[in-house]
């Protein structure tokens, strides 16, 4: 149902872009709650944080055929259906939305992800708190990309997803889409930069990874949650804190003035799965059309002798990543080239999965990075 008492003003009202603001239409109320919940932190004044959702579609703006399916639905709600189905949030924040996409995050591609660091980047100035409603497919990679091209100074940026349509029983979309937005307006969260929101856990954007395609437990992070959601009260377990070793970059993508649109051009870098009797072959198949490759080996760097001595060669780089959830690729375990003594081409990935290895390695070569500095760069994220 409909919170009766807020104020809907529709700024754009197509779809694509549309943008819409909703305040208290009892602000005397507010302000009282406001203080009563301030234990809580979620606000620190009688001024309400100002919260601006961003919605690009998932499984949390779906639509199923009946209650009891749970996979073959379509993207099909809007921000406002999807706030319609929350408890009432007037007076715990105001928010400001707009709709930037309304797509399964499969289909999230750069200039999609492009349009989604602009709309965080155009919101910093002016909201206390981002919330981007996601597809949990992709949500990691375009989590990652934020993390790694914005500079979000204290306030927290938050990306929500479910596992379960909305027409679902039990499903998991207004719950997740609710705490979603108490921990962009908590005080608590400032400081922590850009944080994922799933099934009651708060984890940082930077390291989270779906680890299973269905259940609602679907992330998991080796790191560790970073706080707890439950009954209204959010529990962080360490005080404000970023990535350690998160490199930043500057995209330097330009408006193209011809199509009006933006000229993007992330470098093209595939990712190849490790497997017994992988040959080198597929190497020679593939360093012709991208910029750099990331590979998923096997254990913490293993791959076949004669693929290892071939990639030592390779015309790009090549970072060394891994199949398993966990873990990392020590230094000690790449190939070296006996004769130089040095790495060649090869990287270590250090922590990052393969997919968010691609993205660091795509952002390093845009950036024009030399293979050493791009060494250096993934070096960050095992602290050297
Ligand atoms: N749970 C989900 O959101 C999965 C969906 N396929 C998506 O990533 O958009």
């Amino acid at each position: 149902m409909p919170n009766q008492n807020l104020e809907i003003t529709t700024i754009c009202p197509d779809l694509e872009n549309s943008q819409f603001t909703i305040q208290s239409a009892e602000p005397t109320t507010a302000m009282t709650v406001a203080v009563d919940l301030a234990e809580n932190s979620t606000v620190t004044s009688c001024n309400l944080p100002r919260i601006k959702i961003l919605g690009t579609g998932g499984t949390i703006a779906s639509k199923g055929v009946n209650a009891s399916a749970t996979a073959g639905y379509h993207v099909d709600l809007t921000i406002q259906d999807m706030l319609d189905s929350i408890p009432d949030i007037s007076q715990i924040c105001e928010i400001e939305y707009e709709q930037l996409c309304n797509v399964d995050s499969k289909n999230i591609d750069e200039p999609l992800l492009y349009k989604i660091y602009q709309g965080i980047s155009q919101s910093l100035q002016s909201f206390d708190g981002i919330v981007i409603t996601h597809g949990t497919d992709t949500l990691s990679e375009t989590a990652f990309f934020i993390e790694s091209t914005i500079d979000t100074g204290d306030v927290p940026i938050v990306f929500v997803g479910s596992m379960r349509p909305s027409t679902s029983v039990s499903a998991d979309g207004p719950m997740n889409l609710y705490q979603a937005i108490c921990i962009a307006s908590n005080r608590e969260s400032r400081g922590r930069s850009v944080l994922v929101s799933l099934n009651d856990q708060i984890s940082a954007g930077y390291y989270i990874t779906k680890t299973n395609a269905n259940s609602l437990d679907s992330f998991n992070v080796r790191q560790g949650y970073l706080g707890n959601f439950v009954n209204n009260e959010i529990h962080y377990y360490y005080p404000p804190v970023k990535p350690q070793g998160c490199h930043k970059f500057k995209l330097n993508w330009k408006p193209d003035l011809a199509t009006g649109g933006h000229e993007f051009g992330l470098p093209k870098v595939c990712i190849l799965y490790g497997h017994q009797s992988i040959t080198p072959e597929i190497l020679t198949l593939i360093e012709g059309s991208c910029a750099g490759i990331v590979i998923a080996t096997m254990g913490a760097g293993s791959l076949p002798d004669d693929m290892c001595q071939r990639a030592l060669q390779s015309p790009v780089p090549i970072v060394f990543s891994k199949r398993s959830m966990d873990g990392m690729i020590p230094i000690a375990n790449l190939p070296i080239d006996s004769s130089t003594r040095t790495r060649g081409s090869v990287i270590a990935s250090g922590y990052l999965n393969p997919e968010k290895s691609r993205l660091l390695l795509q952002l390093c070569l845009s950036g024009g990075y030399s293979t050493e500095e791009i060494r250096h760069v993934f070096k960050g994220v095992y602290g050297g």
